[in-house]
Protein backbone atom coordinates (compact mmCIF):
# COMPACT_ATOMS: atom_id res chain seq x y z
CA UNK A 1 0.00 0.00 0.00
CA UNK A 2 1.21 3.59 -1.07
CA UNK A 3 1.49 5.90 1.68
CA UNK A 4 -1.99 7.62 2.31
CA UNK A 5 -2.71 10.76 -0.02
CA UNK A 6 -1.91 14.00 2.11
CA UNK A 7 -4.21 16.74 3.09
CA UNK A 8 -3.68 20.56 1.59
CA UNK A 9 -3.24 23.36 3.87
CA UNK A 10 -2.02 26.74 3.34
CA UNK A 11 -0.62 25.31 -0.09
CA UNK A 12 1.16 22.68 1.05
CA UNK A 13 0.88 19.15 1.42
CA UNK A 14 0.35 18.10 4.75
CA UNK A 15 0.23 14.12 6.08
CA UNK A 16 -2.43 12.72 8.56
CA UNK A 17 -1.55 13.19 12.39
CA UNK A 18 0.15 10.20 13.98
CA UNK A 19 -2.32 8.53 15.65
CA UNK A 20 -5.04 9.18 13.30
CA UNK A 21 -5.75 6.51 10.98
CA UNK A 22 -6.15 7.19 7.34
CA UNK A 23 -9.40 6.84 5.32
CA UNK A 24 -9.62 3.73 3.37
CA UNK A 25 -11.04 4.80 0.08
CA UNK A 26 -12.73 1.67 -1.56
CA UNK A 27 -14.35 1.19 -5.03
CA UNK A 28 -17.86 0.51 -4.59
CA UNK A 29 -17.59 -1.56 -7.49
CA UNK A 30 -15.46 -3.95 -7.17
CA UNK A 31 -15.01 -3.72 -3.11
CA UNK A 32 -11.34 -3.38 -3.94
CA UNK A 33 -9.11 -0.76 -1.77
CA UNK A 34 -8.54 2.47 -3.38
CA UNK A 35 -5.84 3.97 -1.62
CA UNK A 36 -5.81 5.76 1.63
CA UNK A 37 -6.12 9.02 2.71
CA UNK A 38 -5.05 11.10 5.60
CA UNK A 39 -7.01 11.93 8.16
CA UNK A 40 -6.93 15.21 10.10
CA UNK A 41 -7.03 15.34 13.82
CA UNK A 42 -7.83 18.68 16.20
CA UNK A 43 -4.17 20.03 15.17
CA UNK A 44 -4.34 19.82 11.62
CA UNK A 45 -8.12 21.75 11.65
CA UNK A 46 -6.52 24.33 13.63
CA UNK A 47 -3.48 24.77 11.76
CA UNK A 48 -5.77 25.24 8.28
CA UNK A 49 -8.36 27.39 10.26
CA UNK A 50 -5.33 30.17 10.81
CA UNK A 51 -3.72 29.22 7.93
CA UNK A 52 -6.88 30.52 6.26
CA UNK A 53 -7.69 33.29 8.44
CA UNK A 54 -3.86 34.30 7.98
CA UNK A 55 -4.47 33.76 3.99
CA UNK A 56 -7.85 36.78 4.31
CA UNK A 57 -6.03 38.95 6.71
CA UNK A 58 -3.97 39.44 4.02
CA UNK A 59 -6.80 41.23 2.04
CA UNK A 60 -4.71 40.35 -1.56
CA UNK A 61 -7.25 38.01 -2.23
CA UNK A 62 -10.16 40.07 -1.29
CA UNK A 63 -8.94 43.55 -2.58
CA UNK A 64 -7.63 41.66 -6.03
CA UNK A 65 -9.53 43.31 -9.03
CA UNK A 66 -12.43 41.18 -9.74
CA UNK A 67 -11.12 40.94 -12.90
CA UNK A 68 -7.86 39.59 -11.73
CA UNK A 69 -9.82 37.31 -9.22
CA UNK A 70 -12.21 35.82 -12.58
CA UNK A 71 -9.31 35.21 -14.37
CA UNK A 72 -7.71 32.77 -11.68
CA UNK A 73 -11.63 31.55 -11.42
CA UNK A 74 -11.48 30.98 -15.46
CA UNK A 75 -7.96 29.13 -14.88
CA UNK A 76 -8.87 26.57 -12.34
CA UNK A 77 -12.20 25.79 -15.26
CA UNK A 78 -9.30 25.55 -17.70
CA UNK A 79 -7.43 23.26 -15.75
CA UNK A 80 -9.94 21.14 -14.74
CA UNK A 81 -11.23 20.58 -17.94
CA UNK A 82 -7.40 19.85 -18.98
CA UNK A 83 -7.65 17.28 -16.40
CA UNK A 84 -10.92 15.92 -16.94
CA UNK A 85 -10.03 12.41 -17.18
CA UNK A 86 -7.89 12.11 -13.62
CA UNK A 87 -10.89 14.04 -12.17
CA UNK A 88 -13.71 11.83 -13.75
CA UNK A 89 -11.69 8.67 -12.41
CA UNK A 90 -11.38 9.71 -9.33
CA UNK A 91 -15.10 10.23 -8.89
CA UNK A 92 -15.88 6.77 -10.73
CA UNK A 93 -13.54 5.01 -8.49
CA UNK A 94 -14.88 6.43 -5.58
CA UNK A 95 -18.53 6.43 -6.02
CA UNK A 96 -19.51 4.32 -8.59
CA UNK A 97 -20.88 7.07 -11.18
CA UNK A 98 -21.21 5.95 -14.35
CA UNK A 99 -18.18 7.36 -16.53
CA UNK A 100 -20.41 9.57 -18.87
CA UNK A 101 -21.97 10.75 -15.73
CA UNK A 102 -18.41 11.93 -14.11
CA UNK A 103 -17.34 13.42 -17.48
CA UNK A 104 -20.55 15.40 -17.76
CA UNK A 105 -20.21 16.33 -14.02
CA UNK A 106 -16.23 17.81 -14.46
CA UNK A 107 -17.63 19.92 -17.45
CA UNK A 108 -20.45 21.08 -15.29
CA UNK A 109 -18.33 21.96 -12.56
CA UNK A 110 -15.65 24.20 -14.85
CA UNK A 111 -18.81 26.01 -15.72
CA UNK A 112 -19.10 26.55 -12.40
CA UNK A 113 -16.03 28.04 -12.14
CA UNK A 114 -16.73 30.41 -15.14
CA UNK A 115 -19.94 31.39 -14.14
CA UNK A 116 -18.61 32.43 -10.93
CA UNK A 117 -15.53 34.29 -12.46
CA UNK A 118 -18.20 36.37 -14.80
CA UNK A 119 -20.12 36.96 -11.46
CA UNK A 120 -17.51 38.73 -9.64
CA UNK A 121 -16.35 40.43 -12.47
CA UNK A 122 -19.83 41.77 -12.98
CA UNK A 123 -21.86 41.96 -10.14
CA UNK A 124 -20.71 44.90 -7.89
CA UNK A 125 -22.37 47.49 -5.28
CA UNK A 126 -25.30 49.11 -5.28
CA UNK A 127 -25.82 53.39 -4.88
CA UNK A 128 -29.00 54.04 -3.46
CA UNK A 129 -31.16 56.49 -4.78
CA UNK A 130 -30.27 59.96 -3.25
CA UNK A 131 -32.02 61.02 0.26
CA UNK A 132 -31.49 65.10 0.89
CA UNK A 133 -28.07 65.60 1.77
CA UNK A 134 -26.50 62.03 1.54
CA UNK A 135 -26.04 58.84 -0.48
CA UNK A 136 -25.73 55.89 0.77
CA UNK A 137 -24.46 52.49 -1.27
CA UNK A 138 -24.11 48.69 -0.12
CA UNK A 139 -21.20 47.15 -0.04
CA UNK A 140 -21.13 43.31 -0.08
CA UNK A 141 -18.09 41.90 2.10
CA UNK A 142 -16.85 38.31 2.44
CA UNK A 143 -17.39 36.75 5.51
CA UNK A 144 -13.87 35.75 6.18
CA UNK A 145 -13.07 31.95 6.47
CA UNK A 146 -15.83 29.59 4.91
CA UNK A 147 -16.50 25.99 5.60
CA UNK A 148 -17.62 24.21 2.93
CA UNK A 149 -18.74 20.47 3.65
CA UNK A 150 -19.70 18.52 1.00
CA UNK A 151 -21.42 15.05 0.70
CA UNK A 152 -20.67 11.95 -1.34
CA UNK A 153 -22.76 11.56 -4.34
CA UNK A 154 -22.02 13.86 -6.41
CA UNK A 155 -18.98 15.73 -5.19
CA UNK A 156 -17.34 17.65 -7.93
CA UNK A 157 -20.41 19.36 -8.51
CA UNK A 158 -20.81 19.93 -4.92
CA UNK A 159 -17.45 21.02 -4.55
CA UNK A 160 -17.70 23.60 -7.54
CA UNK A 161 -20.83 24.87 -6.38
CA UNK A 162 -19.41 26.29 -3.11
CA UNK A 163 -15.94 26.84 -3.69
CA UNK A 164 -15.95 28.80 -6.82
CA UNK A 165 -18.79 31.62 -5.33
CA UNK A 166 -17.35 31.69 -1.55
CA UNK A 167 -14.15 32.36 -3.53
CA UNK A 168 -15.45 34.98 -5.96
CA UNK A 169 -16.95 36.44 -3.11
CA UNK A 170 -13.16 37.22 -1.56
CA UNK A 171 -13.49 34.28 1.58
CA UNK A 172 -10.93 31.95 2.18
CA UNK A 173 -12.21 28.18 2.00
CA UNK A 174 -11.61 25.35 3.61
CA UNK A 175 -13.21 22.19 1.93
CA UNK A 176 -13.91 19.35 3.85
CA UNK A 177 -15.13 16.31 1.59
CA UNK A 178 -17.02 13.52 2.60
CA UNK A 179 -14.95 10.63 3.90
CA UNK A 180 -16.39 8.48 1.11
CA UNK A 181 -14.90 10.66 -1.93
CA UNK A 182 -11.90 13.03 -0.35
CA UNK A 183 -10.30 13.03 -3.45
CA UNK A 184 -11.52 15.34 -6.21
CA UNK A 185 -11.69 18.36 -4.01
CA UNK A 186 -7.92 17.39 -3.34
CA UNK A 187 -7.22 17.76 -7.11
CA UNK A 188 -9.59 21.06 -7.49
CA UNK A 189 -7.66 22.50 -5.31
CA UNK A 190 -4.56 21.48 -6.65
CA UNK A 191 -5.61 22.87 -9.58
CA UNK A 192 -6.54 25.88 -8.04
CA UNK A 193 -2.92 26.35 -6.72
CA UNK A 194 -1.43 26.07 -10.05
CA UNK A 195 -3.81 28.55 -11.59
CA UNK A 196 -2.30 31.03 -9.60
CA UNK A 197 -4.96 30.94 -6.18
CA UNK A 198 -2.73 32.28 -3.09
CA UNK A 199 -1.84 29.34 -0.59
CA UNK A 200 -3.96 29.45 1.94
CA UNK A 201 -7.32 30.44 0.10
CA UNK A 202 -8.46 27.00 -0.58
CA UNK A 203 -7.50 24.46 1.75
CA UNK A 204 -9.05 20.96 2.40
CA UNK A 205 -9.32 18.99 5.00
CA UNK A 206 -9.82 15.03 4.63
CA UNK A 207 -11.54 13.14 7.46
CA UNK A 208 -14.94 12.20 8.82
CA UNK A 209 -17.82 14.17 9.78
CA UNK A 210 -17.95 13.80 13.82
CA UNK A 211 -14.00 14.48 13.79
CA UNK A 212 -13.18 16.94 11.35
CA UNK A 213 -16.61 18.65 10.40
CA UNK A 214 -17.70 19.38 13.75
CA UNK A 215 -14.41 20.61 14.69
CA UNK A 216 -14.42 22.76 12.25
CA UNK A 217 -17.82 23.99 12.64
CA UNK A 218 -17.12 24.99 16.24
CA UNK A 219 -13.86 26.66 15.63
CA UNK A 220 -13.89 29.97 16.37
CA UNK A 221 -12.34 31.78 13.49
CA UNK A 222 -14.68 29.92 11.33
CA UNK A 223 -17.18 32.00 10.09
CA UNK A 224 -19.58 30.77 7.47
CA UNK A 225 -20.47 27.36 6.86
CA UNK A 226 -22.10 25.96 4.07
CA UNK A 227 -23.18 22.42 4.05
CA UNK A 228 -24.52 20.19 2.00
CA UNK A 229 -26.04 16.56 3.34
CA UNK A 230 -28.71 15.19 5.25
CA UNK A 231 -31.39 16.82 7.28
CA UNK A 232 -29.95 15.28 10.78
CA UNK A 233 -26.45 16.10 10.11
CA UNK A 234 -27.43 19.62 8.95
CA UNK A 235 -29.42 20.43 12.00
CA UNK A 236 -27.03 19.35 14.34
CA UNK A 237 -24.27 21.85 12.17
CA UNK A 238 -27.35 24.61 12.65
CA UNK A 239 -27.71 23.82 16.20
CA UNK A 240 -23.15 24.86 16.98
CA UNK A 241 -23.76 27.90 14.16
CA UNK A 242 -27.03 29.64 16.22
CA UNK A 243 -24.57 29.43 20.01
CA UNK A 244 -21.88 31.35 17.71
CA UNK A 245 -24.38 33.25 15.84
CA UNK A 246 -22.95 32.25 12.50
CA UNK A 247 -24.57 31.95 8.98
CA UNK A 248 -24.96 28.78 7.53
CA UNK A 249 -26.48 27.19 4.45
CA UNK A 250 -27.67 24.23 4.33
CA UNK A 251 -28.84 22.15 0.96
CA UNK A 252 -29.98 18.96 2.98
CA UNK A 253 -32.27 16.00 1.71
CA UNK A 254 -35.57 15.56 -0.02
CA UNK A 255 -38.61 12.87 -0.81
CA UNK A 256 -39.42 15.01 -4.85
CA UNK A 257 -43.18 14.39 -6.03
CA UNK A 258 -42.60 13.59 -9.97
CA UNK A 259 -45.95 14.11 -10.92
CA UNK A 260 -47.61 13.10 -14.46
CA UNK A 261 -51.57 14.02 -14.68
CA UNK A 262 -53.40 12.21 -17.71
CA UNK A 263 -52.61 14.45 -20.31
CA UNK A 264 -49.14 14.46 -20.35
CA UNK A 265 -46.79 13.30 -23.06
CA UNK A 266 -46.49 9.64 -21.55
CA UNK A 267 -43.70 8.30 -23.49
CA UNK A 268 -41.49 11.22 -22.66
CA UNK A 269 -42.36 11.46 -18.92
CA UNK A 270 -41.48 8.17 -18.15
CA UNK A 271 -38.22 8.05 -19.66
CA UNK A 272 -37.81 11.26 -17.19
CA UNK A 273 -39.47 9.87 -14.26
CA UNK A 274 -36.97 6.65 -15.04
CA UNK A 275 -34.01 9.09 -15.37
CA UNK A 276 -35.07 10.78 -12.56
CA UNK A 277 -34.89 8.60 -9.58
CA UNK A 278 -32.16 5.68 -11.62
CA UNK A 279 -29.45 8.15 -12.61
CA UNK A 280 -26.59 7.68 -10.13
CA UNK A 281 -28.43 4.87 -8.40
CA UNK A 282 -30.76 7.08 -7.18
CA UNK A 283 -28.37 8.91 -4.97
CA UNK A 284 -28.90 12.25 -5.86
CA UNK A 285 -30.76 14.81 -3.34
CA UNK A 286 -33.53 15.70 -6.02
CA UNK A 287 -34.37 12.26 -7.27
CA UNK A 288 -38.22 11.84 -8.14
CA UNK A 289 -38.89 9.19 -5.58
CA UNK A 290 -42.52 9.55 -5.56
CA UNK A 291 -44.09 9.20 -8.47
CA UNK A 292 -48.10 10.59 -8.25
CA UNK A 293 -49.47 9.51 -11.82
CA UNK A 294 -53.47 9.45 -12.16
CA UNK A 295 -55.65 6.83 -11.79
CA UNK A 296 -56.39 6.89 -15.67
CA UNK A 297 -52.95 6.65 -16.73
CA UNK A 298 -51.90 4.45 -13.97
CA UNK A 299 -51.77 0.77 -15.57
CA UNK A 300 -49.94 2.09 -19.01
CA UNK A 301 -47.49 4.19 -17.12
CA UNK A 302 -46.63 1.67 -14.60
CA UNK A 303 -45.87 -1.14 -17.24
CA UNK A 304 -43.96 1.27 -19.53
CA UNK A 305 -41.63 2.23 -16.65
CA UNK A 306 -41.47 -1.19 -15.24
CA UNK A 307 -40.32 -2.31 -19.02
CA UNK A 308 -37.58 0.51 -18.59
CA UNK A 309 -36.40 -0.36 -15.07
CA UNK A 310 -36.07 -3.97 -16.31
CA UNK A 311 -34.03 -3.08 -18.93
CA UNK A 312 -31.54 -0.38 -17.77
CA UNK A 313 -27.78 -1.54 -18.25
CA UNK A 314 -26.73 -2.25 -14.74
CA UNK A 315 -22.95 -2.76 -15.09
CA UNK A 316 -19.64 -1.92 -13.75
CA UNK A 317 -19.06 2.24 -13.98
CA UNK A 318 -16.77 2.29 -16.86
CA UNK A 319 -18.34 -0.47 -18.55
CA UNK A 320 -19.22 0.80 -22.41
CA UNK A 321 -22.73 1.73 -22.30
CA UNK A 322 -23.55 1.22 -18.11
CA UNK A 323 -26.55 3.09 -17.33
CA UNK A 324 -26.68 2.91 -13.79
CA UNK A 325 -23.62 1.65 -11.74
CA UNK A 326 -23.22 0.82 -7.91
CA UNK A 327 -24.30 2.39 -4.57
CA UNK A 328 -21.77 4.79 -3.23
CA UNK A 329 -20.91 2.85 -0.49
CA UNK A 330 -22.07 -1.25 0.57
CA UNK A 331 -23.39 0.55 3.97
CA UNK A 332 -25.23 3.00 1.71
CA UNK A 333 -26.81 -0.53 -0.47
CA UNK A 334 -27.12 -2.44 2.98
CA UNK A 335 -29.45 0.69 3.76
CA UNK A 336 -31.42 0.92 0.67
CA UNK A 337 -32.19 -3.08 0.59
CA UNK A 338 -33.16 -2.92 4.55
CA UNK A 339 -35.90 -0.06 3.22
CA UNK A 340 -36.75 -2.19 0.50
CA UNK A 341 -37.25 -5.87 2.53
CA UNK A 342 -39.32 -3.33 5.27
CA UNK A 343 -41.81 -2.14 2.87
CA UNK A 344 -42.24 -5.38 1.23
CA UNK A 345 -42.79 -6.93 5.16
CA UNK A 346 -45.59 -4.05 5.19
CA UNK A 347 -47.53 -5.24 2.22
CA UNK A 348 -45.92 -3.29 -0.39
CA UNK A 349 -45.72 -4.59 -3.40
CA UNK A 350 -42.04 -5.00 -5.56
CA UNK A 351 -43.34 -4.40 -9.19
CA UNK A 352 -39.61 -4.48 -10.56
CA UNK A 353 -36.04 -4.96 -8.87
CA UNK A 354 -36.31 -5.34 -4.63
CA UNK A 355 -32.71 -7.35 -4.98
CA UNK A 356 -29.09 -7.35 -6.02
CA UNK A 357 -28.36 -8.06 -9.69
CA UNK A 358 -26.93 -11.60 -10.67
CA UNK A 359 -24.62 -11.18 -12.99
CA UNK A 360 -20.96 -12.38 -12.05
CA UNK A 361 -19.18 -9.01 -12.70
CA UNK A 362 -21.26 -7.26 -10.18
CA UNK A 363 -21.00 -9.93 -7.23
CA UNK A 364 -18.49 -8.25 -5.49
CA UNK A 365 -20.15 -4.31 -5.79
CA UNK A 366 -22.41 -2.30 -3.97
CA UNK A 367 -25.17 -3.07 -6.39
CA UNK A 368 -28.78 -2.83 -6.08
CA UNK A 369 -31.32 -3.16 -9.31
CA UNK A 370 -33.38 -0.45 -10.18
CA UNK A 371 -36.61 -1.21 -8.17
CA UNK A 372 -40.31 0.33 -8.37
CA UNK A 373 -42.50 -0.07 -5.75
CA UNK A 374 -46.36 -0.28 -5.42
CA UNK A 375 -49.40 -1.03 -3.59
CA UNK A 376 -48.38 1.75 -0.58
CA UNK A 377 -49.74 4.91 0.25
CA UNK A 378 -48.09 8.55 1.01
CA UNK A 379 -47.79 7.82 4.58
CA UNK A 380 -46.22 4.58 4.09
CA UNK A 381 -42.82 4.68 5.83
CA UNK A 382 -40.94 4.30 2.24
CA UNK A 383 -42.97 6.92 1.28
CA UNK A 384 -42.16 9.32 4.09
CA UNK A 385 -38.43 8.49 4.24
CA UNK A 386 -35.25 9.86 1.77
CA UNK A 387 -34.13 6.20 0.36
CA UNK A 388 -31.05 7.71 -1.53
CA UNK A 389 -31.33 4.66 -3.79
CA UNK A 390 -32.74 3.41 -7.18
CA UNK A 391 -36.10 2.84 -5.64
CA UNK A 392 -39.34 4.82 -6.91
CA UNK A 393 -42.62 4.57 -5.21
CA UNK A 394 -45.76 4.59 -7.41
CA UNK A 395 -48.82 6.84 -5.83
CA UNK A 396 -52.28 6.99 -7.50
CA UNK A 397 -54.03 9.86 -7.47
CA UNK A 398 -57.69 11.06 -8.66
CA UNK A 399 -57.65 15.09 -8.26
CA UNK A 400 -55.41 17.91 -8.29
CA UNK A 401 -56.81 18.81 -4.47
CA UNK A 402 -55.91 15.70 -3.26
CA UNK A 403 -52.36 15.30 -5.07
CA UNK A 404 -51.29 18.85 -3.75
CA UNK A 405 -52.33 17.62 -0.29
CA UNK A 406 -50.57 14.38 -1.09
CA UNK A 407 -47.30 15.65 -3.01
CA UNK A 408 -46.86 18.79 -0.01
CA UNK A 409 -47.16 15.61 2.69
CA UNK A 410 -43.66 14.85 3.15
CA UNK A 411 -41.04 16.71 5.72
CA UNK A 412 -38.93 17.55 2.67
CA UNK A 413 -39.49 20.37 -0.12
CA UNK A 414 -36.48 20.29 -2.53
CA UNK A 415 -38.00 19.33 -5.62
CA UNK A 416 -40.86 18.51 -7.44
CA UNK A 417 -41.93 17.91 -11.36
CA UNK A 418 -45.30 18.11 -12.92
CA UNK A 419 -46.22 16.62 -16.68
CA UNK A 420 -49.65 18.16 -18.31
CA UNK A 421 -50.08 19.86 -21.55
CA UNK A 422 -52.62 22.30 -19.55
CA UNK A 423 -50.60 25.06 -18.69
CA UNK A 424 -53.22 26.79 -16.50
CA UNK A 425 -53.27 23.63 -14.60
CA UNK A 426 -49.15 23.53 -14.69
CA UNK A 427 -48.97 26.98 -13.26
CA UNK A 428 -51.67 26.23 -10.58
CA UNK A 429 -49.95 23.31 -9.51
CA UNK A 430 -46.03 24.50 -9.34
CA UNK A 431 -47.30 27.70 -7.02
CA UNK A 432 -49.30 25.06 -4.76
CA UNK A 433 -45.90 23.16 -4.43
CA UNK A 434 -43.91 23.65 -1.57
CA UNK A 435 -40.53 23.08 -3.09
CA UNK A 436 -37.58 24.97 -4.08
CA UNK A 437 -37.65 23.57 -7.99
CA UNK A 438 -40.37 23.09 -9.61
CA UNK A 439 -39.77 21.45 -13.13
CA UNK A 440 -42.50 21.33 -15.83
CA UNK A 441 -42.61 18.73 -18.91
CA UNK A 442 -39.19 17.95 -17.97
CA UNK A 443 -37.08 16.84 -15.05
CA UNK A 444 -33.48 17.38 -13.31
CA UNK A 445 -32.38 20.09 -15.72
CA UNK A 446 -30.11 22.14 -13.87
CA UNK A 447 -28.58 26.01 -14.59
CA UNK A 448 -25.62 27.11 -12.55
CA UNK A 449 -27.61 30.11 -13.03
CA UNK A 450 -30.91 29.68 -10.89
CA UNK A 451 -31.09 29.50 -7.72
CA UNK A 452 -30.92 26.39 -5.75
CA UNK A 453 -32.16 25.10 -2.39
CA UNK A 454 -35.11 23.78 -0.25
CA UNK A 455 -38.18 24.61 1.56
CA UNK A 456 -38.93 23.36 4.83
CA UNK A 457 -36.46 19.98 6.49
CA UNK A 458 -34.71 20.17 2.60
CA UNK A 459 -32.94 23.46 4.28
CA UNK A 460 -32.06 26.90 4.22
CA UNK A 461 -30.36 29.41 1.76
CA UNK A 462 -29.86 29.41 -1.96
CA UNK A 463 -26.84 28.20 -4.20
CA UNK A 464 -26.37 29.07 -7.51
CA UNK A 465 -27.37 32.32 -9.59
CA UNK A 466 -26.11 35.61 -8.30
CA UNK A 467 -27.48 34.61 -4.82
CA UNK A 468 -24.82 31.92 -4.83
CA UNK A 469 -22.25 34.45 -4.13
CA UNK A 470 -24.18 36.81 -2.16
CA UNK A 471 -24.57 33.51 0.38
CA UNK A 472 -21.27 34.45 1.19
CA UNK A 473 -20.49 38.37 1.25
CA UNK A 474 -22.20 40.28 4.05
CA UNK A 475 -24.06 43.41 3.14
CA UNK A 476 -22.40 46.83 4.48
CA UNK A 477 -24.36 50.07 4.78
CA UNK A 478 -21.79 53.12 3.93
CA UNK A 479 -23.08 56.61 4.27
CA UNK A 480 -21.70 59.75 2.31
CA UNK A 481 -22.88 63.08 3.96
CA UNK A 482 -23.13 65.86 1.32
CA UNK A 483 -23.95 68.69 3.19
N1 LIG B 1 -29.92 19.54 -1.14
C1 LIG B 1 -28.85 19.27 -1.84
O1 LIG B 1 -28.37 20.04 -2.65
C2 LIG B 1 -28.16 17.95 -1.65
C3 LIG B 1 -27.25 17.52 -2.59
C4 LIG B 1 -26.62 16.29 -2.41
C5 LIG B 1 -26.89 15.52 -1.29
N2 LIG B 1 -27.77 15.95 -0.39
C6 LIG B 1 -28.11 15.10 0.76
O2 LIG B 1 -26.95 14.51 1.31
C7 LIG B 1 -27.27 13.29 1.96
C8 LIG B 1 -26.27 12.22 1.57
O3 LIG B 1 -24.98 12.65 1.84
P1 LIG B 1 -24.13 12.16 3.10
O4 LIG B 1 -24.58 10.80 3.54
O5 LIG B 1 -22.70 12.40 2.79
O6 LIG B 1 -24.62 13.17 4.20
P2 LIG B 1 -24.00 13.41 5.64
O7 LIG B 1 -24.87 14.42 6.29
O8 LIG B 1 -23.77 12.14 6.35
O9 LIG B 1 -22.56 14.01 5.34
C9 LIG B 1 -22.35 15.15 4.54
C10 LIG B 1 -21.03 15.78 4.91
O10 LIG B 1 -21.13 16.31 6.23
C11 LIG B 1 -20.12 15.76 7.08
N3 LIG B 1 -20.75 15.70 8.41
C12 LIG B 1 -21.59 14.76 8.88
N4 LIG B 1 -21.98 15.09 10.13
C13 LIG B 1 -21.39 16.26 10.45
C14 LIG B 1 -21.39 17.11 11.60
N5 LIG B 1 -22.10 16.81 12.70
N6 LIG B 1 -20.66 18.25 11.56
C15 LIG B 1 -19.95 18.57 10.46
N7 LIG B 1 -19.89 17.80 9.36
C16 LIG B 1 -20.60 16.66 9.34
C17 LIG B 1 -19.75 14.45 6.43
O11 LIG B 1 -18.47 14.04 6.81
C18 LIG B 1 -19.85 14.83 4.95
O12 LIG B 1 -18.69 15.52 4.55
C19 LIG B 1 -28.67 12.96 1.48
O13 LIG B 1 -29.59 13.23 2.50
C20 LIG B 1 -28.90 13.91 0.33
O14 LIG B 1 -30.23 14.23 0.07
C21 LIG B 1 -28.40 17.14 -0.53
O1 LIG C 1 -28.31 15.01 -8.51
S1 LIG C 1 -27.35 15.60 -7.59
O2 LIG C 1 -25.99 15.30 -8.01
O3 LIG C 1 -27.60 15.21 -6.19
C1 LIG C 1 -27.55 17.31 -7.65
C2 LIG C 1 -26.47 18.10 -7.66
C3 LIG C 1 -26.62 19.49 -7.65
C4 LIG C 1 -27.87 20.00 -7.63
C5 LIG C 1 -28.07 21.47 -7.60
O4 LIG C 1 -27.23 22.11 -8.45
C6 LIG C 1 -28.96 19.19 -7.63
C7 LIG C 1 -28.79 17.82 -7.65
Amino acid sequence: MHEAKPMLIGGEDVPGEVGIPPLKSVNPATGEVNYEVAAAGADAVDRAVRNAAQAFAKRSWREMLPMQRARILFGIADGMERESDMLARLQMLENGKVWSECVKQVKSAAATFRYYGAVCETTGSEVTPARGDYVSMTAYEPYGVVAAITPWNSPLTMEAQKIAPALAAGNAVILKPSEVTPSTGLAVARIALKAGLPPGILNVLTGTGLDVGAALVSHPLVRMVSFTGGTESGRRIAEVAARKLMPVALELGGKSPHILFEDADIDAAVAAVADGIFEGSGQSCVAGSRLFVQKSIHDVVVKKLVERARSLRVDLPDAPGAEMGPLATFAQRDKVEGMVDEARAAGAVILAGGARPSAPQLCNGAYYLPTIIGGIDNNAAIAQNEIFGPVLCVLPFETEEDLIAQANGTAFGLASGVWTANYKRAWRVARALEAGTVWINTYKQLSVATPFGGFKDSGIGREKGISGMRLYQQPKGIYFGMA
